[in-house]
């Protein structure tokens, strides 16, 4: 039996990195699958010969990340398709659901490339830009920018060396989302087994570029129905859809609106220049507003820094600080005896 994708491993997005994980032994009675789409207490997953619907439930399971999502890989049992074990992930994007609880959901894991999106228009933001920089420097995705609307730009040349200038050797990609010579440059970027995820704010053009990319793959975004292991039929929305040159282009609801949450590694690498003038400074604990011998404000009479940037980082900082706070308090609390998880 062929998997609807009709994928192999390789082309499914395996590579060493996982078959390090996996003991020869093992395969004799289990074998390697990847999460296509997650729904309620079940996963939709597609393997070598296998496409199917396995129980969510991991056995040795520790932790609120210990659930599969969408792009994770899992070693199932060949005969019953239970699933035994939840590979350690390449990358892994999670945030904290909005509301009281701020219950951690896990969004998307084993993404290798992170189209951030932004038009060449009104909308475009330096600032937004440099939190899904932050963002993809956190979870260890390669950043690619791809700036939609170029059709309709002005100077479409300001916004590339603006997006360009945001980190060496950031890669930008001008497209036109509509056009598909025009989003045929980005190929390159999710060649065969690779897997790239979206990110942008309203309006960018995001399902006009996953449209555009997807092309031939339109009948497979259909929703498919399926069967379980109990005879039902379900349906099945797919969340990982092949692209035309053999990478997967993973779309899932949550992965539009992202918080920085425990960012402080990627904060760090992205304001380094500020994180070393805070070392400068001749107070531990300086606020960088008035105190004596700030070396972030003596930067920024001396034009090196700008209050923008300056802001920008602080802004950041803070939001990560409450984030990280809130998942330090809720990991106390998970410990207490007789708390419920
Ligand atoms: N001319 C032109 N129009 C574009 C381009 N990309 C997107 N659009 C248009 O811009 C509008 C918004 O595009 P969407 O793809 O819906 O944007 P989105 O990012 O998915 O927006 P949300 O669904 O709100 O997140 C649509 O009318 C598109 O047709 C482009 O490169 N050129
Ligand atoms: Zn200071």
């Amino acid at each position: 039996m062929m998997n609807s994708t009709g994928a192999s491993l390789t082309e499914l997005g395996w590579r060493p990195f996982f078959g390090a994980q996996v003991a020869d032994t093992e395969l004799a009675t289990l074998q390697p699958v990847r999460v296509m789409a997650v729904h309620r207490g079940e996963v939709a997953v597609a393997g070598e010969n296998i496409d199917a619907q396995v129980s969510s439930f991991m056995p040795d399971s520790t932790g609120e990340e210990d659930r599969p999502t969408v792009g994770d890989w899992l070693l199932i049992d060949r005969e019953s398709h239970a699933p035994v074990r939840l590979l350690e992930r390449a990358s892994l994007f999670k945030r904290r659901a909005p509301g009281d609880d701020r219950r951690l959901q896990l969004v998307a894991a084993n993404v290798d490339t992170l189209f951030i999106v932004a038009s060449c228009n009104q909308d475009f933001s330096v600032p937004r830009l440099e939190r899904y920089l932050v963002l993809a420097r956190e979870v260890n995705v390669r950043p690619v920018v791809v700036l939609t609307k170029i059709d309709l730009a002005e100077r479409l040349e300001s916004f590339i060396e603006r997006a360009g200038a945001l980190q060496p050797g950031l890669q930008v990609e001008p497209v036109n989302a509509k056009d598909p010579a025009s989003v045929a440059r980005l190929a390159a970027c999710c060649g065969p087994g690779e897997t790239v995820a979206l990110l942008g704010s309203s309006g960018v053009g995001k399902s006009t570029l996953v449209n555009t990319m997807r092309g031939s793959d339109e009948i497979l975004t259909q929703a498919v129905r399926e069967q379980d292991g109990k005879g039902r039929h379900t349906t099945t929305v797919r969340q990982m859809h092949r692209l035309d040159g053999g990478g997967w282009l993973m779309d899932t609801p949550g992965m539009r609106e992202f918080q920085l949450s425990d960012a402080a590694t990627g904060l760090a690498e992205v304001f380094d220049d500020i994180v070393a003038l805070t070392l400068e400074c001749r107070f531990t604990n300086c606020s960088h507003e008035r105190e004596p011998g700030c070396a972030i404000q003596a930067a920024i009479k001396a034009g090196s820094l700008t209050p923008a940037r300056l802001g920008r980082w602080q802004k950041l900082t803070t939001e990560d600080e409450t984030n990280t706070g809130t998942l330090a308090e809720r990991k106390t609390r998970a410990k207490l005896p007789g708390k419920r998880k």
